[in-house]
C-alpha cells in the first residue's frame, strides 16, 4: 500500500501478511505512520495504492455493508483508549456488544465482568474514563477490543502510559490470548522489551518503507544500522530527532563516538535472543508456535545466516526448556503433535542439519529439528500414536509404528 495525506506521503509500497493466528510487531520511530497504517488495515483510512485483503476480500474495494461485517472480525486498541468520556467504563465495554450482538443484558453483563477482571479492572467498572490513571484506560480499551472474541487484534502502543510491571501483564495477556483464541495479533510498539519477548514476526517502518518483516530473530540479529539503533535507543546512527540526519551530522557523530562520547543506548546485543513469552500452563498450546515453527522453517534457508542461527539456537532452547520437566515435556508433545516417548535408558536423536518433517493429519506438522534431544519416559507409558520416521546416525531414514 502507499498512503498519504495531500502532498505529504507516509510512506509506499508497504506489503506484508501477517500470518494467521501468529502474534506480529510493528516497530518504527515516532511519525513514520504506525498508527496510520493500523487505521488502513480496518478502512478507517484509504490507500491511494494497493490493497488490504482480509479473508479474500479487498477491504479497499468492498461495499460499505462488506466493510462493517469485515469489523467485527477485529478488536482495536486505539493509543489513547479511544474510550467515550461519558460513558462508564462498563458500558464503554459493553459499546460493542450491543452495538454489534442482540445478546441479552445479564449475558452482556456476564462477557464484560469476565474481561474486566482480565484486565485486572474488577471495582473499577463503574468508574467515568476522566477518573481513571492512563493505564488503567488503556486496559478498559483493551478489554472493550475483546469483547467480541475478535480474530485479529490491532494494539497501537498497548505499553504506553503502563509502568514495567503492568506492561508485562498486558504481554502476558496477549499471548495468552493468543493461545486462547488464535486470534492474529498486531501490535504497534516502541518498547523493545516487548518486540524481544512477544512477538512471533516483526517488522519496522523507517523512511516512508517497511524496512523488513519476517521471523522475530530476522530483526533481532539485523546489522541494519536504522534498525541497531532503534533496539538500542541509541542518538548516534540514521534515526535523527525530527527527520533524518544529513552527512556533517552522521561525520560528527562519528566523531564524538571515537572519542567516546556516549549516544545514551544500551549495549545490549539483542542478537541474544531472549526466550519468548509463553502462555500461563492454564492455557491451551499455542497454536500459532506451531504453525510459526513450521513457516520459519519452510523459509530458514533463504534468511540472512546471522537470523538462521538465531533461529536454530531459539529453536534447541525451545526444545530444551520444554523437556526439562515433566510438564512441559507434555507440553512440547502436545506442541509437536506428536509423541515423543521412548523406552527408559533410550533416547531419541535428531540431528541439526537433517530436518526430518512429519506430517500429522489436519494443519499440525511435527518437525524434528533439535540438536541432540533424549527423554527418558518409563516403559508403562510409551505411548505410539502413528507412524514415524527418523534420520539415523547413518543419516538413513527409518520408520516404527
Ligand atoms: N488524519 C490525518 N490527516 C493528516 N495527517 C495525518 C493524519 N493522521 C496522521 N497524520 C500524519 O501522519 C504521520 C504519521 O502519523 P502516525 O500517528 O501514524 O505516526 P506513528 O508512527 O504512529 O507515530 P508515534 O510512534 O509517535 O505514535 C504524522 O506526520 C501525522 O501528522
Amino acid at each position: 500500500m502507499t498512503k498519504s495525506f495531500g502532498s505529504q506521503n507516509i510512506w509506499r509500497d508497504v506489503s506484508l501478511t501477517l500470518p494467521a493466528g501468529e502474534v506480529n510487531a510493528l516497530l518504527g520511530p515516532s511519525g513514520t505512520g504506525k498508527s496510520v497504517f493500523l487505521k488502513t488495515l480496518i478502512g478507517l483510512l484509504h490507500p491511494e495504492q494497493g490493497s488490504v485483503i482480509i479473508d479474500g476480500t479487498d477491504i479497499t474495494q468492498c461495499s460499505a455493508k462488506e466493510l462493517y461485517e469485515i469489523r467485527k472480525l477485529f478488536g482495536v486498541l486505539f493509543q489513547d483508549g479511544a474510550l467515550f468520556g461519558s460513558m462508564s467504563l462498563y458500558d464503554n465495554i459493553a459499546f460493542p456488544l450491543r452495538e454489534h450482538t442482540k445478546k441479552k443484558e445479564d449475558e452482556i453483563r456476564r462477557i464484560v465482568m469476565d474481561k474486566v477482571e482480565l484486565v485486572g479492572l474488577a471495582g473499577a467498572e463503574d468508574k467515568l474514563p476522566g477518573e481513571i490513571s492512563g493505564g488503567m484506560r488503556k486496559r478498559a480499551g483493551l478489554a472493550r477490543a475483546l469483547v467480541l472474541d475478535p480474530e485479529i487484534i490491532l494494539c497501537d502502543e498497548p505499553d504506553s502510559g503502563l509502568d514495567p510491571v503492568r506492561t508485562a501483564y498486558i504481554s502476558q495477556l496477549l499471548i495468552d490470548i493468543n493461545a486462547e483464541i488464535d486470534a492474529t495479533i498486531l501490535i504497534v510498539t516502541h518498547n523493545i522489551n516487548i518486540a524481544r519477548t512477544i512477538p512471533d514476526n516483526i517488522g519496522m517502518l523507517f523512511r516512508k518503507e517497511l524496512v523488513m518483516f519476517g521471523p522475530r530473530e530476522v530483526l533481532l540479529t539485523s546489522e541494519q544500522p536504522v534498525v541497531k539503533q532503534f533496539l538500542a535507543g541509541d542518538r548516534f546512527g540514521p534515526i535523527g530527532m525530527s527527520e533524518e540526519k544529513d552527512e556533517a551530522v552522521a561525520a560528527a557523530e562519528a566523531a564524538m563516538q571515537a572519542a567516546g562520547i556516549s549516544g545514551g543506548g544500551t549495549k545490549d546485543d539483542f542478537s541474544e535472543i531472549i526466550p519468548q513469552v509463553q502462555p500461563n500452563p492454564d492455557m491451551p498450546v499455542r497454536q500459532a508456535s506451531i504453525r510459526h515453527r513450521q513457516n520459519v522453517l519452510n523459509i530458514i534457508n533463504d534468511l540472512p545466516p546471522n537470523a538462521q542461527a538465531a533461529i536454530r539456537a531459539s529453536i534447541a532452547e525451545e526444545d530444551r526448556r520444554a523437556m526439562e520437566s515433566p510438564e512441559t515435556s507434555a507440553t512440547l508433545v502436545a506442541m509437536a503433535n506428536h509423541q515423543f516417548d521412548y523406552p527408559a535408558g533410550h533416547g531419541f536423536q535428531a540431528y541439526d542439519g537433517a530436518t526430518e518433517q512429519i506430517s500429522t493429519a489436519g494443519m499440525a506438522t511435527a518437525v524434528i529439528d533439535a540438536p541432540t534431544q533424549v527423554v527418558e519416559t518409563p516403559t508403562e507409558e510409551i505411548v505410539v500414536t502413528e507412524e514415524i520416521t527418523a534420520v539415523t546416525d547413518e543419516g538413513q531414514a527409518s520408520s516404527r509404528e
